[in-house]
């Protein structure tokens, strides 16, 4: 794979999400294109279409190479950060607001009434949660905001917090993240692979599996969740060289497309603010 860095190429484009009354936003309308008289074909010729194009012209850049700013990010980390904000969504969260600092991150708790904070590493003072799926998916955060500091993921996040569109992705919602992009017709993607400098197997492997999805038409899992299975990470935290940790982690960094919905980061107010957006799923007569 061609690790290339991202030419800067900015172009504002809005992000059509619908609201839904339990507040978890919609993605665009998949079929909003569709013929008058109601049929899928405009869908289902742009995928042909881009099955026939094959992959599109993706980069994968660490953070230390990027540059300027991409028209579409999508920021992977799926040891941990983007697993637990995806267990946290699950767990009722309603919002998560990345912190640069883990000072900011209690800074933030501090001054907002009801707000909970967590950080990867060992737990400390002031915050209420840890960066590990397996810990976190027994909690209840009904209608909580959850500001996270993590050591990769959340710097990421904010590297790119200005891009138009940013997506952040792991595994248990890497075929959501996919179907967004398809639906918003995105063209190609800067991710961000924020593992070990832009060489972390696990989010190479998700990036690259997701970047296949976009392309349509089934893709296998399986090698690429044993790339993730076989990384530096996954061994360091079976190893419990990572603290924070629960036995279940890796697995649960594993679960392909257990979620149904994508994560999206906006700019709200001074803030990057992390949300789930429910992405229907396509129906597999024209998937
Ligand atoms: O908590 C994690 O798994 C890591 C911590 S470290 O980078 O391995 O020290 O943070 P993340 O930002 O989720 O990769
Ligand atoms: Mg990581």
């Amino acid at each position: 794979m061609t690790l290339t860095v991202h030419v800067s190429e900015v172009e504002s484009r809005p992000v059509r999400t619908r609201a839904r009354s339990d507040g978890i936003r919609l993605a665009p309308e998949p079929f909003a294109d569709r013929h008058p008289d109601g049929s899928r074909i405009n869908h289902a010729l742009r995928m042909i279409k881009r099955r026939q194009n094959g992959a599109m012209d993706h980069h994968f850049v660490g953070i230390p190479e990027l540059t300027g700013v991409p028209r579409v990010a999508v920021v992977i980390d799926v040891m941990r950060a983007f697993t637990v904000a995806a267990w946290a969504f699950s767990r009722g969260v309603e919002r998560i607001v990345l912190a640069s600092t883990e000072s900011e991150a209690l800074a933030l708790k501090e001054s907002h009434s009801g707000w909970l904070a967590l950080k990867d590493g060992a737990p400390a003072a002031g915050f209420d949660a840890v960066n590990s799926p397996g810990l976190l998916r027994s909690c209840d955060f009904a209608g909580r905001t959850l500001v996270q500091k993590t050591t990769a993921g959340t710097v990421g996040a904010l590297a790119v917090a200005n891009a138009p569109l940013v997506l952040c992705a792991s595994f248990v919602v890497a075929g959501p993240t996919a179907r967004f992009l398809q639906t918003e017709d995105s063209g190609p993607v800067t991710f961000v692979v924020t593992g070990e400098g832009g060489q972390a197997e696990e989010d190479l492997a998700c990036a690259e599996y997701i970047g296949q999805c976009m392309a349509g038409g089934d893709v296998e899992a399986a090698p690429f969740l044993h790339r993730a299975r076989t990384s530096r990470a996954a061994a360091d935290l079976a190893g419990g060289l990572r603290s924070g940790y629960h036995p279940d982690d890796v697995d649960l960094c594993l679960e392909i497309d257990r979620f149904a919905f994508a994560m999206m980061a906006r700019q709200e107010e001074s803030l990057t603010v992390l949300r789930p957006v429910a992405v229907p799923d396509i129906p597999s007569s024209i998937g």
